[in-house]
């Protein structure tokens, strides 16, 4: 079967983008078109020598789409959930961004946080540790990305495929895959300088 993966997170974060990014490889540079309700797209991943098939929800960051990303909530199995760090508003609606999860969504979905923009260093008003800080109070995993650069896209889509597989296997001995150290394990051997 698929599993479900859905974007959200205010308009203009760069949901689009980042799966675009994650899709294709390319970046859409250029004017902004916000999306319409709901969008999908689909990528097969190998993740140790399985295939882990991910359909990918683009969600509406409007508000008036809200009712529309309600409804597929409960059919996700992943959240990836994005502010943007030149967008300080976008990083204060994260705490409601969680109550709308809690409210929504399964209750063991997998979650990360995704600090986005991270190319635009002259725009930056999030600080990283702000983004570290409000991921550790609410105990959901984080990482910084760039649709632009391409920085962590593969990593956070590679991530919770991992997870995701992982909880799918049902190994007993199978020692529990934590997020959080695998991401971090995999930025210091990509030689990131955080
Ligand atoms: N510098 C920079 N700009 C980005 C990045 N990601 C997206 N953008 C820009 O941000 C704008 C919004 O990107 P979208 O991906 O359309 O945003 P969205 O979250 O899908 O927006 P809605 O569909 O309205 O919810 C566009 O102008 C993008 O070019 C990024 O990583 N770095």
């Amino acid at each position: 079967g698929w599993d479900n993966v859905m974007l959200v997170g205010d308009s203009g974060v760069g949901k689009t983008c980042l799966l675009v990014r994650f899709k294709d490889g390319a970046f859409l540079a250029g004017s902004f078109i916000s999306t319409v309700g709901i969008d999908f797209r689909n990528k097969v991943m190998n993740i140790d020598r399985l295939k882990v098939k991910l359909q990918i929800w683009d969600t509406a960051g409007q508000e008036r789409f809200r009712s529309v990303t309600h409804a597929y909530y409960r059919d996700a199995n992943a959240l990836l959930l994005l502010y943007d760090v030149t967008n300080r508003t976008s990083f204060d609606n994260i705490k409601a961004w969680l109550t709308e999860i809690h409210d929504y969504a399964q209750q063991d979905v997998v979650l990360m946080l995704l600090g986005n923009k991270a190319d635009a260093t002259q725009q930056r008003v999030v600080k990283r540790e702000d983004g570290e800080r409000l991921a550790k109070e609410f105990g959901v995993p984080y990482m910084e990305t760039s649709a632009k650069s391409g920085l962590n896209v593969e990593l956070s889509f590679t991530a919770v495929a991992k997870e995701l597989k992982h909880r799918s296997m049902k190994e007993p001995n199978e020692p529990k895959f934590k997020l959080q150290d695998y991401v971090n394990k995999e930025m210091k051997s990509a030689g990131c300088a955080c």
